[in-house]
């Protein structure tokens, strides 16, 4: 289990190896720009051989092809990892430019001592925003050290300047960008940008990924992240669950296989609720989806003007007359019916508030999503009174602003300080106020729990999928936790599971995906994973 870190937590973690003496800042620092350097090695092979002609050598001086690189170095710690990376890759053979950001006096002791080490080697100006411009001819490497996870404000003044015309060099000249720990404007606790960040070809975290990796758009500043190992203690997956947020992993085949001498009744049966004559696709897409994603039995509840357009498109989910709360709560009398999925197309009358009451009232495991989130927007505080832990609610952006509008507003906020608010703060606040799993939708989908359980489940980078925005993607996912839920799953694992699935299908199934698809594809998706 990967944990994802806030700056306080790293710093904690930072404090708590150095307290013990098992490990000095310095070493740390040192640790972190070998590890920056060796990633740049790994990801341009090509420079490790002809980093080896010393170009600074006298037998080599005025070779035409040194390596170049500049190196931008802030304040902070962050910026004493730039001066090691300055000395590795001199000490490699590369002709070195270093800029310093404010008064090297100030600097902090570990990356005092690295700037000392530094001036023996070499020479540095002030960081300006003419820091790029003064290289005579382009460079091959540009090194960002300016802030790391202590962005404390907004960028500004002459840093802005220099951030645009870094991206402006490295889309006209193809140089290659490098951010220590974080694009400096990144925050690392929200993935904000604060003013400006430079773009990036690689970023090389330290530890472990800070949530400003995860959340956001992360691609929009860097194209990849690494993470470097400077030999701290990493948690145990149980105290990575209670102490930090985590990210989102493969599910264990196990819990998606089925056991040779197991019946349909052992898989639990979804009933789901749909709405009315024209409007029952949304509930369709997700029974289907409960149903392949291994629940035994699935059925739709559906009001009498529908059954004939259900029955017409419907074969292995079974479909029952739910006309009103009455209707509902005889159904329900079968205690094999063990979960409940209730929202998509649901509708917003008064038969749709008075399914979501009853569903609530029996307490069983069950999914809200869409509308059955949307007819609380005027009083959500009745919701939360009756969510229970054995739910989990699926809000994309604007439902979850329908119910929690300050915890929406203060994540739609621009930032311009850090650490700023972020999607695991709110969703972490959403998941206590409501009593329940919260999976808060996006290419970044955050998963709470009320007892502070949190992950995040990227779908960024290799694990891109665009093409799951597309309608009647959501009706899908709260099919599939539905029906994780009837296969005895958690809240939690049935939500971070479906996430994966969800975007592990899209990625199968490529461009062209639409939500009916999605069902079609997942045993192409279980058989890889299962075997
Ligand atoms: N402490 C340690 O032992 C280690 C720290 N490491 C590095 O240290 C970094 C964190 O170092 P720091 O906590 O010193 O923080 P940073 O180096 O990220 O930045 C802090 C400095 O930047 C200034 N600052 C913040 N935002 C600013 C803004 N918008 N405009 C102008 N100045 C601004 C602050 O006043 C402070 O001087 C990590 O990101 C990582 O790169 C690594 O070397 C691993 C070990
Ligand atoms: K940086």
């Amino acid at each position: 289990m990967a944990e994802v870190l806030t700056a306080g937590q790293m710093r904690a973690i930072e404090q708590a190896a150095i307290a013990s003496g098992s490990v000095t800042g310095l070493e740390l620092m040192e640790r972190a720009g070998a590890g920056v350097v060796a990633a740049i090695f790994e990801a341009w092979p090509q420079w490790q051989t002809r980093g080896t002609t010393a170009s600074r050598s006298p037998e080599n001086s005025g070779q035409e092809d040194a390596l170049k690189a500049v190196v931008l170095c802030g304040p902070g710690n962050n910026g004493g990892d730039g001066f090691v990376i300055a000395r590795l890759l001199t000490q490699s053979g590369w002709e070195v430019t270093v800029s310093v950001l404010g008064d090297p006096d100030r600097l902090p002791p570990d990356a005092r001592t690295n700037f000392d080490r530094w001036v023996e080697l070499g020479t540095y100006t002030p960081l300006t925003k003419n820091s790029l411009g003064t290289v005579e001819t382009g460079p091959d490497l540009v090194v960002d050290a300016v802030f790391g996870t202590g962005l404390a404000r907004k960028i500004e003044g002459d840093l802005v300047a220099l951030f645009s015309h870094l991206t402006a060099l490295r889309a006209e000249t193809g140089v290659k960008c490098v951010a220590v720990d974080i694009p400096s404007g990144v925050c690392s606790d929200s993935g904000q940008i604060l003013g400006i960040a430079p773009r990036v070809d690689l970023t090389v975290s330290f530890h472990a990924e800070k949530l400003g990796h995860t959340l956001g758009q992360v691609q929009d500043h860097s194209s990849r992240v690494v993470v470097c190992d400077i030999g701290l203690p990493h948690a145990t997956p149980a105290e990575a669950r209670t102490r930090y947020a985590w990210k989102t992993e493969p599910p264990d085949a196990d819990s998606l296989r089925k056991t040779p001498l197991a019946q349909k009744y052992s898989y639990g049966h979804v009933l789901v609720l749909s709405g009315g004559c024209g409007r029952t696709g949304a509930a369709r897409l997700a029974a289907r989806s409960a149903l392949r994603v291994g629940a035994g039995l699935v059925t739709l509840g559906v009001p009498c003007d529908a059954l004939t357009e259900v029955a017409c498109q419907t074969t292995a989910v079974m479909m029952t007359q739910v006309s009103d709360a009455a209707a509902l709560r005889s159904v329900l009398e079968d205690r094999r019916l063990n979960t409940l999925c209730i929202g998509p197309g649901l509708g917003l009358d008064e038969r749709a508030r008075s399914l979501v009451e009853t569903v609530l009232e029996h307490r069983r495991p069950a999914v809200l999503d869409a509308d059955a989130l949307t007819m609380f927007r005027d009083d959500p505080k009745v919701l939360f009174a009756r969510l229970h832990a054995g739910c989990v609610i699926t809000p994309h952006g604007g439902e979850f602003a329908r119910l929690f509008p300050d915890l929406a507003e203060r994540l739609m906020a621009t930032a311009d300080k850090g650490p700023a608010y972020s999607k695991v703060d709110a969703t972490r606040s959403a998941a206590q106020r409501a009593g329940c799993t919260v999976l808060f939708k996006g290419a970044d989908t955050v998963i709470a729990t009320p007892d502070g359980q949190c992950a995040v489940h990227v779908a960024q980078f290799d694990r891109s999928a665009p093409w799951l925005a597309t309608a009647g993607s959501g009706d899908v996912l709260s099919g599939l936790v539905a029906g994780l839920l009837a296969r005895g799953m958690s809240p939690m694992q049935a939500a971070e599971t479906a996430a994966w699935l969800h975007v592990q299908s899209a990625l199968d199934f490529g461009p062209g995906l639409i939500a009916e698809d999605l069902p079609e594809i997942l045993p192409h998706t279980l058989r890889n994973l299962i075997g």
